[in-house]
């Protein structure tokens, strides 16, 4: 479903420098997976799941995102092609004049959905995500686990087929976690939507993943299996997040 071919990206620096945030990853992503991006903070985890979508370019390599090279598509196309990615955050990034439904409605109207269509598809996404009594309340009346379970049932909204997860329960206590994160499952169990979540947890790796790739100073260590709950690691650095969990 997601292929990363020797992608690299560099920022500047702001003494002038350049600075390697992602250097040469390579990487695919089975379609119906939970992949997780795992490694300790400025490791480019983030970085590396926005060059899933192109928020960020890279500077050489290729990403292809269901049988499409986005790297190759024009500006319009690469519109339509991020219609099959949604995106959750890890501060929700809710819009605080809407309702509940009027964000998860919001992707839909930029696709320029029907309103009858639209209606349907918000009542059926709330519902999947547990909020249908909280249509007509706004982001501020609700805790940051409903927050979050608005931001999934608007990134699944427009049935994507990929939705990346950077960093979605951090800003969460371990219950609320835990129940979000059955929320993200439940979605790729039910309708095989393929999940890419960021994260510097194992807890959360074990918890849903069904492998993760973990990144230390941008680049790759090791794709780690996870089985039963247990994930499979080899390099010293795995271990290391393993015993901090
Ligand atoms: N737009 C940018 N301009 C300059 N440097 C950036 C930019 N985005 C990221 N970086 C740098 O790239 C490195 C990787 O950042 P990234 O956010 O991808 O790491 P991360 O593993 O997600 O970290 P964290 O867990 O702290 O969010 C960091 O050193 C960061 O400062």
């Amino acid at each position: 479903m997601i292929s990363l071919g020797s992608v690299s990206k560099r920022f500047r620096h702001p003494d002038g420098g350049w600075f390697d945030a992602i250097n040469d990853v390579s990487l695919s992503v089975k379609a119906g997976e939970v992949f997780g991006l795992i490694g300790f903070s400025g490791a480019g985890k983030s970085t590396l799941l926005r060059l899933i979508n192109l928020l960020e370019r890279p500077d050489a390599g290729c990403v292809l995102v269901d049988g499409r090279e986005l790297t190759a598509l024009s500006a319009a196309e690469l519109r339509r092609a991020r219609q099959n990615i949604g995106m959750v955050f890890q501060q929700f990034n809710l819009l605080a004049n809407r309702t509940v439904a009027e964000n998860v409605a919001f992707p839909l109207e930029i696709a320029g959905w029907d309103k009858a269509a639209i209606r349907a598809r918000v009542a059926e996404c709330l519902e999947v995500v547990g909020l249908a009594d909280r249509a007509e309340h706004y982001p501020a009346q609700l805790s940051g686990g409903q927050k979050q379970r608005v931001g999934i049932a608007r990134a699944l909204a427009p049935r994507p087929k990929v939705i990346l997860a950077d960093e979605p329960t951090s800003a969460l206590d371990p219950k609320t976690t835990q129940s979000v994160l059955e929320c993200l499952a439940d979605i790729n169990r039910r309708f095989g939507v393929t999940i890419v979540i960021v994260t510097h947890e194992m807890g959360v790796v074990r918890a849903i993943c069904h492998r993760a790739a973990l990144l230390e100073s941008g680049r790759l260590i090791e794709v780690m299996d996870v089985a039963g709950g247990e994930v499979e690691a080899n390099s010293a650095a795995a271990r290391e997040l393993l015993e901090a969990a």
